[in-house]
């Protein structure tokens, strides 16, 4: 297939232009138990110190440390979720993991190093002071930054909102995605397939990746393969989608009715990558109807489903960051692998679905067999995206970057 068909544009350049201008969504606020995935609007402060009380960190007896080596009474029993009264002097107290320290003991010793005689306990000598302790605020202290705007708020993150007594959180609203398959050929898995039509394998993998960025799919349609038609869907996304997501059809094909609908309605950014897949990737805005509406970004991806898969890593995934202003999701992790393998590129910059082993000395990337952006086998269980530049020779045993494509 030849590539001599007019200038095509870099990915960085097309990025920007998809980008400009996007501004963070209104935040929401919601259940903490509802929350796990969602975008931090704001940050939250600390209102506690946690821990709340100076704590023992293990099951054994309570001291100064001053009192060490010698029988000491055991004047107090101190479980965890109780108050502790004050130590009386030259005694210990009983202390379970948790249980709160107290006051006139600087030490705990683990039970295992304790001799107990009926109401005495011998102390080994030598104890430091704050040995097997957790101090008051030792992890989270009052006014502390406990968690940053734009956090993906993951299972730790919960748990220390939940540490905090936090119920409710303001969270970024999702990213509101309609997602339109065009193409007469496209049949909805469950239905019977007539000759020469394909299921539709796009909607369901965009849908997950869409998902797991951090988005909500609002509306699912399938376009008909005509000019007026293929207006008049896109139009009605734009009115409620922040997003507006098509597959096929933005080729040079007489079919391809979308770049020119997009052209019709709004703004075509972005055509033509000098990617590989995705090439004819199309990037614009769609206005919405009404004056002060503002206007829904378009990402069209190319119909074959690597395309798309690739695609929605590279373009949609930092789309719904800047949305989200979720720094985490703006960039792919990078990491530096060797190749198995050789290849050579054209003008386009190829992303090679990958997998990686783990070795001793490095981390290998072994290509899938088959690269056509037709094969979605290439894509399952694809660790990483290799990026060979455009016009690259690549020999085995190169050093190659990738994309780390195992992130939330
Ligand atoms: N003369 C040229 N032909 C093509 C060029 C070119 O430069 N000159 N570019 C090729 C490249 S590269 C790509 S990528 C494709 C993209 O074309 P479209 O975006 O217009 O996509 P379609 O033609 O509609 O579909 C391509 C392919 O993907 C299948 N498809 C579409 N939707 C789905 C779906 N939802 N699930 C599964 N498969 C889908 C479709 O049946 C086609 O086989 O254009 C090349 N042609
Ligand atoms: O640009 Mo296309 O290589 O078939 O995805």
């Amino acid at each position: 297939m030849s590539d001599n068909n007019g200038e095509l544009q870099p990915v960085e350049a097309a990025l920007a232009a998809l980008l400009d201008g996007v501004t963070a969504l209104p935040g929401e606020a919601i259940d903490g138990d509802a929350a796990a995935g969602r975008v931090l609007a704001r940050d939250v402060m600390a209102r506690l110190d946690v821990p709340p009380f100076d704590n023992s960190a293990m099951d054994g007896y309570a001291l100064d440390h001053r009192e060490a080596g010698q029988w000491l009474p055991i004047v107090q029993r101190i479980t965890a979720g109780t108050a502790a009264a004050p130590l009386s002097p030259g005694g210990c107290a009983r202390i379970f993991t948790g249980g709160e320290l107290p006051a006139g003991a600087d030490c705990v010793v683990m039970q295992e190093r304790v001799e107990v005689d009926g109401d005495r306990a011998w102390i080994p000598a030598a104890i430091p002071a704050g040995d097997n302790l957790r101090r008051r605020g030792r992890d989270v202290a009052v006014g502390d930054r406990l968690l940053a705007a734009g956090t993906r708020l993951d299972a730790a993150a919960l748990g220390h909102l939940a540490g905090q007594g936090i119920t409710r959180v303001e969270v970024r609203r999702r990213p509101r995605i309609a997602l339109l398959s065009t193409g007469d050929e496209i049949v909805d898995p469950g239905r019977p397939l007539g000759p020469g039509q394909i299921y539709n394998s796009n909607r369901p993998m965009l849908r997950a990746l869409l998902t797991r960025f951090g988005a909500e799919v609002v509306r699912v349609e399938t376009v008909p393969d005509d000019a007026e038609g293929t207006r008049r869907v896109l139009q009605e996304a734009a009115e409620t989608a922040d997003v507006v997501v098509t597959t096929g059809g933005v080729s040079v094909g007489e079919e391809d009715h979308v770049k020119a609908a997009l052209e019709a309605l709004g703004r075509l950014d972005m055509w033509r990558l000098a990617i590989r897949p995705g090439k004819p990737l199309a990037l614009g805005r769609l206005p919405r109807r009404a004056a002060d509406a503002g206007e829904a970004r378009f990402v069209g991806l190319p119909g074959n489903p690597v395309s798309c898969f690739v695609g929605a890593w590279l373009f949609l995934r930092p789309l719904i960051g800047a949305l989200l202003a979720c720094p985490a999701l703006a960039a792919l992790p990078r990491l530096a692998a060797r190749a198995d393998f050789e290849t050579r590129t054209g003008p386009r910059q190829h992303y090679m679905r990958v997998s990686l082993d783990f070795t001793a000395e490095d981390i290998v990337a072994r290509p899938f067999r088959d690269q056509n952006s037709g094969v979605l086998s290439s894509c399952v269980n694809a660790d990483a995206l290799a990026v060979i530049p455009p016009e690259t020779d690549i020999a085995p045993g190169a050093a190659i970057d990738c994309l780390w494509l195992r992130v939330d």
